[in-house]
């Protein structure tokens, strides 16, 4: 791709997608340009990746990008952006990745006629080749004007715009929900006298262990526990302790709430 990206916007986010769309060579280090108003953030992003930055949205900038990442946060000052975006007769395609803000919201804030605009809710393990990425793309965007940018920093799902919410806060923060799982067993390990590394080690070959059996098998996980869990026996004995627990219901709880806040940041 000899394209050019312009984000603005350089914080976590914007940085994990950078790292790993240099490292796939989607774009070249010498075509990203980063605008953040955080000193100490563009200094990381110039020292880290050798690409350039700006304290000030700049007009050329704009102009020269054929895409424009907006990657603040939903509390930021969006309007301020757009109102620079306006101005600088810019020809990309925006991006949005900023978490519950709408098309309609964003299409609103542009207020530039045909804007081409995509809504992507990006996933947090783009180092990994794992994780889906969402993307909603509005009326006046080609597919390929961007398919090949969310493709270097993992895999994307194309879905209606009213999923997006859903889809942040069920796969988007679902690594979360995995690591709290995998330091839970962990500290069950060690509580069961296992020294930490151990515990660690053993915890996560079955997490990739277990994920390879549902992937391979294409069996649900009530299959695949019904052979492990032989009658009387030490694992019908943990699940009893499971079902009689908050297990099931404090997941799905966080699901619904990281689902409720995302709908929320985005007013
Ligand atoms: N982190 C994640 O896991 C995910 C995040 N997202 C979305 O990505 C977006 C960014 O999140 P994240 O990277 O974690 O946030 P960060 O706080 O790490 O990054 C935001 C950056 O933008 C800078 N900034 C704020 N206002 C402006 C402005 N007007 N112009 C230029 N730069 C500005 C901030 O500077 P300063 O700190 O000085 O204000 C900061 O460096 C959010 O909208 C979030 O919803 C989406 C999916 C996953
Ligand atoms: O919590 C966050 O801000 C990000 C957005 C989606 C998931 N994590």
């Amino acid at each position: 791709m000899t394209n050019k990206l312009y984000s603005i916007g350089g914080g976590q986010m914007a940085e994990a997608i950078i790292r790993a769309v240099i490292k796939n060579k989607v774009f070249d280090k010498s075509d990203i340009t980063v605008n953040d108003i955080s000193d100490a953030r563009r200094t990381l992003l110039e020292n880290s990746y050798g690409i350039a930055t700006s304290e000030n949205l700049s007009n050329d900038d704009l102009a020269a990008a054929d895409i424009i990442m907006i990657a603040v946060r939903p509390q930021d000052d969006l309007s301020s952006i757009a109102k620079k975006i306006k101005q600088s007769d810019t020809k990309a395609a925006i991006v949005s990745i900023v978490a519950g803000v709408t098309i309609d919201k964003l299409e609103h804030l542009l207020d530039i006629k045909d804007v081409a605009l995509a809504r992507i809710i990006p996933n947090t393990l783009t180092d990994t080749g794992f994780g889906y990425t969402g993307a909603s793309l509005n009326d006046h965007i080609e597919k390929e004007q961007v398919d090949a940018f969310f493709k270097g920093f993992g895999k994307v799902e194309y879905i209606p715009e009213e999923l997006i919410d859903t889809f942040t806060g069920y796969a988007v923060a679902g690594p979360n929900y995995v690591y709290n799982f995998y330091k839970d067993l962990c500290n069950a390990g060690v509580l069961a006298g296992l020294n930490r590394e151990l515990a660690n080690k053993l915890a996560l070959e079955n997490l990739k262990g277990a994920a390879a059996m549902l992937e391979q098998t294409g069996k649900h996980p009530s299959e695949l526990l019904d052979i492990n869990n032989s009658a009387g026996g030490v694992g019908i004995n943990a699940q009893y302790e499971l079902d009689n627990s908050d297990f099931s219901a404090g997941i799905q709880r966080a699901v619904m709430a990281a689902v409720r806040t995302t709908k929320e940041l985005g007013k």
